[in-house]
């Protein structure tokens, strides 16, 4: 009975985050806030520490469970022996699951620590290589994540406060690009300036067996055209 109580109590606060989360242009962006606990982003925090085989990318480090990543073509790449995600993961699985039981079994994962004043560049999660859902977890410190629509070249820019789940689908997987900028401050909305943090995301996709992208954006889709931005 308390548990039940406790499900329906939890999980009418995730809705409530979903609703005000979704203020934003993007059709198919879901930001939730505080999906982490504070504890779950302290234990991951430490397990951080211990990674030695960080691999440098641009200026950030990354690594890989499940399938790596190309990024000279920017595609999946092999299959790892480390197919099991680590286990402080599985709480983080479980409450998606529960929330989200549509979205099939997560097969790739990538660790990402941006230093102070880095980012990523703009890009689409290749097409033909991930399924619909991307799903990315933000940890340590926030950033802004600058969203452009490859259609109009709308800009939007989107807080992503520490703790939270960002979940990319539909438009926002198939038809707008992402980046954050290298830089060491984000302009926030009110005018406030904030000073960067080193921060952690851990990102995870599906991978599409055959390698092919059946999306309804063919115009913009990497099955058929070399995106060059
Ligand atoms: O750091 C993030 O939150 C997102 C990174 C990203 O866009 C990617 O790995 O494709
Ligand atoms: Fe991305």
């Amino acid at each position: 009975m308390m548990f039940i109580e406790y499900v329906n109590l939890t999980y009418q606060n995730f809705i409530k985050q979903i609703k005000n989360s979704n203020k934003s242009d993007i059709p198919g962006l879901m930001l939730i806030e505080e999906f982490i606990t504070s504890e779950q982003e302290k234990e991951i925090l430490q397990q951080m520490n211990s990674i030695k085989s960080w691999i440098p990318v641009q200026d950030r480090i990354v690594l890989h469970y499940g399938h790596s990543f190309n990024y000279n073509l920017n595609q999946v790449g092999t299959k790892l022996p480390e197919l099991e995600f680590p286990s402080y993961l599985n709480p983080l699985l479980e409450k998606l699951n529960k929330l989200f039981p549509s979205i099939p079994k997560l097969e790739q994962l990538t660790i990402q620590l941006y230093p102070i004043g880095t980012g990523i560049p703009p890009h689409m999660d290749n097409h033909s290589s991930f399924g619909p859902n991307v799903i990315a977890f933000s940890l340590e410190n926030p950033v802004i994540m600058e969203f452009k629509n490859l259609k109009t070249n709308k800009v939007v820019n989107i807080d992503l406060p520490r703790r939270s789940l960002m979940i990319l689908q539909d438009d926002a997987r198939y038809s707008w690009s992402h980046a954050i900028r290298a830089r060491k401050s984000d302009l926030l909305e009110n005018g406030q300036v904030r000073e960067r943090g080193q921060r952690i995301s851990l990102t995870l996709r599906t991978i599409n067996p055959d390698r092919i992208c059946r999306c309804s954006w063919p115009e913009l889709c990497d099955r058929n055209i070399n995106h060059t931005y």
